[in-house]
C-alpha cells in the first residue's frame, strides 16, 4: 500500500466505525478480514493510525471545533497528520493526492482549515483538563469524585495501550515451565507483579498459532482480572457460582485454583457466550465447570439453589471505565446500556445472586469499572439491606491464600492504571453470617415468590 492508500483505509476505517454500533477492535477485525489481500504490515500501520486517532477523540474534536468544523473522519485524519505526526501541511498535500486508491484532494475548505492547523500541536494551553485526557462529560463528575487529585494521571494511564498478559493454568503447567514453552516460540514473557500466576508478554505475539497456548498452559487475562479470581479464593472441592461468567475468564482462572475438584456453575443470560467459553474451558483441560444460561439474575434456578454455594462471584456488567485501555472507542459512544439502566441491573443481580450463597460462604462483587456508584455504593447499599453479610477484607483473603502484598485498598480491591499498571477493577468479598436464619424475603415472600415457587414444585 502507499502512505496515501494506507491513509484512506484509515478514513474508511473510522467512517464504519462511526456508523456502526459495534466495538472499534470487532469492526477492525471484520474490515481486514474481508480484504486479506492487505499485508500484514500494512494493516498495523492502519490499525495503529485509526486507533491513535481513537485515542485523541476529544483532542481532535475540540481543534476542529475552535476552527469551525465537524469531526468527521476525513477531517480527524486531517487533523491528526497536521497535530499529532507533526507533518508540515505541504507533506500531508501529498498524502491527499486525489490517487486511485488515496484520499481525495482538499476542497477550499480543507485547504483552509489545514493552513488553520498547520505548526500547531495536539495540546493547547486553553484546552480544558478534561478534554486533554480524553475523558467525556458524563464520566468526569463521577471519574473526579473517584479519583480526586490522581483525575488527570489516571486518566492519561487510561490513554496507554493496555500490556498482554497471560495467566499461567496450574493444571497443567508453572510459572517457570510457561515461560520456557513461551520462549521457544520467540516470546518472552516476564512474571507481573501482583498476580502469583501472571506473565507479561512484550510485544504483540499471535498467540492463537503458539503451542503453550492452543495446549492451554497460559490463557489471555489482564493482571486486574486474574486478582479478582484470586479474591474469591476458592478451595478444591468446593461448590462456586460465576453468576455473570460471560467468555469465562475469571470462571477459567477460578476452576483452575481448584484443582479440577468440586464444581464451579458458570452462569449468564448470554448463553451464546457460554457455549463459546466451553471451547476455552476444554483446551485448559478443566472439566469441574458446568454452564447454566439464565433467563434473567431472578431465573428460577436461583431460588431452587438457594444458600447451596460457597463461593458466589457477581462479575456484574458495567460502564467498563476501567477498560478504556483496550476498547478506547468505548469511552465515546454508547456500546451499551448507560449509567442509568446499569445501577439497577448491578443491584438486582447481587440481590438476587446472594441468596445461593450459603452460611459462612462468600459473595464477591467485582466490576471494571472506577466509578464509585457501580462500586463502593453497590456495596454500601447491599448491606443496608443485608446486615447477614459483613465485609472481609480482601487483604484478610490474601493473607489466608499465604500471599504476602495485596494492591489493596480499605477492605477492597481497587486497582487503577496509573498505580498498578492493570485495568481498572473493583471487587468486595462479603461473607454470609454462619448461624443466620432465614428471612422472609429470601423464603420468596418478597413478591417474587409465586413463580420461583411454581418452578421449584415443577423442579421437584
Ligand atoms: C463483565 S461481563 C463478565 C466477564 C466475565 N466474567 C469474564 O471474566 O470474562 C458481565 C456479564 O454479565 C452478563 N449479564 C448481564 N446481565 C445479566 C443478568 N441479569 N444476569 C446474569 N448475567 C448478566 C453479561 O452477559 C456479561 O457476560
Amino acid at each position: 500500500m502507499t502512505p496515501a492508500a494506507r491513509l484512506q483505509a484509515v478514513i474508511d476505517l473510522l467512517t464504519e466505525i462511526d456508523e456502526t454500533p459495534r466495538p472499534a477492535d470487532a469492526v477492525m477485525s471484520a474490515y481486514f478480514r474481508a480484504r486479506r489481500y492487505i499485508g500484514s504490515k500494512d494493516r498495523t500501520a492502519v490499525a495503529q493510525t485509526a486507533y491513535a486517532i481513537l485515542r485523541r477523540h476529544a483532542r481532535l474534536t475540540w481543534w476542529l471545533e475552535r476552527e469551525g468544523r465537524t469531526a468527521t473522519p476525513r477531517a480527524r485524519v486531517l487533523a491528526n497528520e497536521i497535530l499529532a505526526e507533526g507533518k508540515p501541511l505541504a507533506t500531508v498535500l501529498e498524502l491527499f493526492d486525489g490517487s486511485k486508491f488515496g484520499p481525495a484532494r482538499l476542497s477550499p475548505e480543507e485547504l483552509a482549515l489545514g493552513r488553520a492547523l498547520d505548526t500547531h500541536t495536539l495540546e493547547h494551553p486553553s484546552m480544558p483538563e478534561a478534554v486533554r485526557v480524553e475523558c467525556p462529560s458524563w464520566a468526569e463528575g463521577p471519574m473526579r469524585a473517584a479519583l480526586g487529585a490522581q483525575f488527570a494521571r489516571e486518566m492519561e494511564a487510561l490513554l496507554d495501550s493496555a500490556p498482554l498478559d497471560l495467566r499461567v493454568n496450574p493444571v497443567k503447567a508453572n510459572r517457570e515451565s510457561a515461560i520456557k514453552a513461551l520462549s521457544r516460540a520467540r516470546i518472552q514473557a516476564q512474571p507481573t507483579r501482583w498476580s502469583p500466576l501472571g506473565l507479561r508478554v512484550q510485544g504483540r505475539p499471535p498467540l492463537a498459532t503458539v503451542d503453550a497456548f492452543k495446549e492451554g498452559l497460559v490463557e489471555i487475562q489482564d493482571e486486574g482480572s486474574q486478582l479478582v479470581a484470586f479474591a474469591v479464593a476458592p478451595k478444591p472441592g468446593q461448590q462456586v457460582v460465576d453468576f455473570c461468567a460471560g467468555a469465562g475468564g475469571k470462571t477459567l482462572a477460578i476452576a483452575a485454583l481448584m484443582n479440577n475438584k468440586g464444581r464451579v456453575v458458570a452462569c449468564d443470560v448470554l448463553a451464546g457466550r457460554l457455549k463459546r467459553a466451553a471451547e476455552r474451558f476444554r483446551r485448559a483441560g478443566l472439566h469441574n465447570i458446568e454452564p447454566h444460561p439464565l433467563t434473567s439474575e431472578r431465573d428460577p434456578w436461583v431460588k431452587r439453589h438457594k444458600r447451596k454455594f460457597d463461593r458466589v462471584l457477581v462479575d456484574a456488567p458495567c460502564s467498563g471505565t476501567g477498560t478504556w485501555r483496550r476498547n478506547p472507542d468505548s469511552r465515546w459512544r454508547a456500546l451499551g446500556p448507560g449509567l442509568d439502566q446499569l445501577v439497577p441491573l448491578q443491584a438486582s443481580i447481587l440481590e438476587s445472586a446472594s441468596r445461593l450463597v450459603k452460611p459462612g460462604g462468600r459473595l464477591i462483587y467485582a466490576t471494571c469499572s472506577m466509578l464509585p456508584e457501580e462500586n463502593e455504593g453497590q456495596i454500601a447499599a447491599f448491606l443496608e439491606s443485608h446486615p447477614e453479610f459483613t465485609v472481609k477484607p480482601v487483604a484478610e483473603v490474601w493473607a489466608e491464600e499465604g500471599a504476602d502484598s495485596v494492591p489493596a485498598e480499605g477492605p477492597y480491591l481497587r486497582l487503577t492504571p496509573a498505580r498498578h499498571d492493570t485495568d481498572g477493577f473493583f471487587a468486595a468479598v462479603l461473607e454470609r453470617k454462619a448461624d443466620e436464619p432465614v428471612t422472609a424475603a429470601e423464603s420468596g415472600a418478597a413478591g417474587d415468590g409465586a413463580e420461583d415457587d411454581a418452578a421449584e414444585l415443577a423442579a421437584g
